[in-house]
């Protein structure tokens, strides 16, 4: 199989979906990569290790996205839709619930999409969001630490305050994987953590895990409101896997932080956890202020440290990425459970019912279009 990997074109995404280490795999197996020029630049891969590998470097993204597989990083911007094609395999971050263009374009093109962020191993586990989502966790503590500064909009607030002087606030809702990075982060800076979820058996682990050094709260509207209104940093970090993220932080709790508070709503990718965030900011313009506090809302965060990024999503896209250009995608699908629930449209049709739900779409279960392409065969 051929497979083609575009340079990202979105503001300030320097990741790639493909390391030289990712050539060589796919070669092994038998298969063509074609990368586009300058593709890995941000990331610190030349054309000429890609080569060296075995790839062909194509001069245009259109080249790249004639390849039967497309490998990429991001959801496709509106200008990457014409480069859509019937039975064309596009395995990437899709994160289709909030976007109903995106949607509407890949099943009035019948494209093939796989997205990163809904492959779930039996345990409920998301192996290809997870390593985003460690640093974007990671990230949100420091990037919530810079805003807090005076010339950057904030409070003026040290997280790890001095002695004499008490620490800030850090409260994270959502205690999985990006919830707990911020914490290991936010605890280690010496700033107050409270985290926030629903799964009253994660909050036994992270008591477990980190011992007095956090509180744990049930997430429901009144913890919440309380919990917010003394936040110096608040971190957004709740996923329904494929789902619009619920926004659980209305406007009116906002308007009780105190002005040079921050938000980092890590899970605006989902449409956003907290009501005041409205938009998708970018890694050239992050944050705006509303009722005084400082809105950070970037959907790429991880692309701003691309190198140890593009590493660690390729670790886990590339094993995957080999079976579907081994099997093709059914029989890899039908082989590989967590594969099969990676894909959200197929032939036209929706087959992510959280998807489905979120754009009013007829739902079609995977295992349906995959038992009867299979049985066409
Ligand atoms: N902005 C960016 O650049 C990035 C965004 N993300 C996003 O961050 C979000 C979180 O991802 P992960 O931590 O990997 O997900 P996860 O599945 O590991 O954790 C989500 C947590 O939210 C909890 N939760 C669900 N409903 C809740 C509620 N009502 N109140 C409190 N907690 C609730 C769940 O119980 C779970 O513990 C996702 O939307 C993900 O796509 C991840 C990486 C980069
Ligand atoms: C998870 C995601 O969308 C990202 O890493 O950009």
């Amino acid at each position: 199989m051929i497979i083609g990997v575009p340079k990202e074109i979105k503001n300030n995404e320097n990741r790639v979906g493909m390391t030289p280490a990712g050539v060589t795999a796919f070669k092994k197996n038998g298969h063509e990569v074609w990368i586009e020029t300058n593709a890995g630049s941000g990331s610190g891969f030349t054309d000429e290790e890609y080569q060296n590998a075995g790839a062909k470097i194509v001069g245009t993204a259109e080249e790249a996205w004639s390849a039967k597989m497309v490998i990429k990083v991001k959801e496709p911007v509106a200008e990457e839709y014409q480069n859509f094609r019937e039975g064309q395999i596009l395995y990437t971050y899709l994160h289709l619930a909030p976007e109903p263009e995106l949607t509407k374009a890949l099943i009035d093109n019948k494209v093939t999409a796989i997205a990163y962020e809904t492959i779930q191993l039996e345990n409920r586990t998301l192996p290809l969001l997870t390593p985003m989502s460690e640093v974007a966790g990671r990230m949100s503590i420091q990037i919530g630490a810079q805003f807090l500064e005076n010339p950057k909009g904030g409070r003026g607030v040290l997280l790890g305050g001095v002695p004499g002087v008490a620490p800030g606030n850090v409260v994270i809702i959502g205690g999985g994987i990006v919830g707990t990075n911020a914490a290991k982060m936010a605890i280690g800076l010496g700033a107050n953590v409270t985290i926030l979820d629903v799964n009253m058996e994660r909050l036994r682990q992270l008591d477990d895990q980190f011992g007095g050094r956090l509180k744990t709260l049930a997430s429901n509207p009144f913890n919440i409101a309380d919990a917010v209104k003394d936040a110096d940093l608040l971190v957004g970090a709740v996923l329904i896997p494929g789902a619009r993220a619920p926004q659980l932080v209305t406007e009116a709790m906002v308007k009780t932080m105190q002005p040079g508070a921050v938000i980092v709503d890590v899970a605006i990718d989902q449409g956003g956890s907290i009501e005041t965030v409205d938009h998708i900011t970018t890694h050239s313009d992050p944050t705006y202020i509303k009722h005084g506090v400082v809105h950070y809302s970037v959907a790429n965060m991880p692309g701003a440290v691309a190198r140890t990024s593009t590493m660690a999503l390729t670790n886990v896209t590339i094993p995957y990425g080999v079976q579907i250009a081994n099997k093709g995608y059914k029989q890899a699908a039908l082989d590989n459970k967590a594969l099969a629930k990676g894909i959200n449209v197929v032939d036209g049709q929706v087959t992510y019912q959280a998807v489905a739900e979120a754009h009013g779409y007829e739902y079609v279960e995977i295992e349906k279009n995959l038992t009867e392409a299979v049985a066409v065969l």
